[in-house]
């Protein structure tokens, strides 16, 4: 079961240049979350904050109840045993094969016999597709199979919370698609606490339970997916519908009289859409208790969207 990570006031700034501030959410345990943004909002930085691999100016965040900007290094390394982080590019060691590469947190941090590791390994590598393909180095197989090999390695330390900076980069439609409904179905098996941070909002509408939204230093919203797809908030709305019109611009920011202008224009021919439809574990997976929940949840938003109309 996954934990929660309860942040509160974060602020975080390199130098003069604040990248976000008095940033507070909670990722509920065992659900799935996505952090959108325009490109610079620090997004990465937020993963990594997360994860204690930066330090905030302000604030707290607290996984599973500690503050984990209060610890020491020592005490830090063993809370980063609880996250599986999956880099944009798998972060895979280019001269070890993907066995060894998936292989190499069990030997580094555990002690575990040649033969445990094999079954864990082997396990991991089934539950990703890539069953047959532990000989392979990095450099030989497809931009989707080291994403995989990649989610694979986070997986071994059984972790209760896993990272996934843009997962989908660099991947064509059809493996976008697998790779959803891969994350989809490890998050009802091993039912650990999921952060997305993804461009793809084919993705973030389908995939999770909850989305924030990252925009002019703040975060602008988070919450469940079906309150941000029906939000009419602008910057909401222009991210989600990947428009040009709207408050965000190509640098940053519009001035206020330009974006009054397009959204007056959009108003009458832009009506907010239904959410569309949560992207289900596969066949055979079965669905964690949460989802009667959630499914509960958007059923009660979806009655009272007819009651107003
Ligand atoms: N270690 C660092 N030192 C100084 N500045 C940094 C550091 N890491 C990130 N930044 C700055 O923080 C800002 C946010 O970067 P970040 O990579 O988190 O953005 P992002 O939202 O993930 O962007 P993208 O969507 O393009 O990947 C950038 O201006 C970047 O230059």
């Amino acid at each position: 079961m996954g934990v929660e990570i309860c942040v509160e006031g974060l602020t975080k700034s390199f130098g003069h240049q604040v990248i976000w501030q008095d940033v507070s959410l909670t990722l509920p345990a065992g659900e799935v979350s996505v952090m959108l943004g325009p490109s610079g909002t620090g997004k990465s930085v937020f993963l990594k904050t997360l994860v204690g691999l930066l330090k905030p100016d302000r604030g707290s965040v607290r996984v599973a109840g500690r503050d984990i900007t209060k610890l020491r290094e020592h005490e830090l390394y063993e809370v980063r045993k609880q996250f599986g982080v999956l880099f944009q590019d798998g972060a895979l060691f280019g001269s070890m094969n993907l066995y060894d590469n998936i292989a190499f947190p069990l030997r580094e941090h555990t002690r575990r016999s040649e033969s445990e590791i094999r079954r864990i390994v082997l396990d991991k590598m089934d539950m990703v597709g890539l069953i047959g393909s532990e000989r392979k180095l990095p450099g030989e197989i497809s931009g989707g199979m080291r994403k995989r090999a990649g989610l694979a390695r986070a997986l071994v330390l059984d972790p209760e919370i896993i990272l996934f900076d843009e997962p989908d980069s660099g991947l064509d439609p059809v493996r976008v698609a697998y790779l959803n409904q891969l994350i989809v179905d490890l998050n009802a098996q091993i039912d650990a606490t999921f952060l997305i941070v993804t461009h793809d909002i084919a993705s973030a509408r389908q995939v999770p339970d909850n989305i924030g939204l990252l925009f002019r230093r703040e975060l602008v919203m988070f919450g469940p997916r079906e309150r941000l797809l029906t939000s009419d908030e602008p910057v909401v709305r222009q991210f989600l519908n990947g428009r040009m019109q709207g408050p965000i611009g190509m640098a940053e920011e519009k001035d206020a009289a330009q974006v009054e202008q397009e959204l007056a224009q959009l108003a009458d021919r832009a009506p907010v859409q239904a959410p569309t439809p949560r992207l289900l574990p596969g066949p055979g997976i079965t669905r964690p208790p949460r989802w009667e929940a959630i499914a509960r949840r958007e059923a009660e938003l979806r009655r009272r969207e007819v009651a107003d109309v």
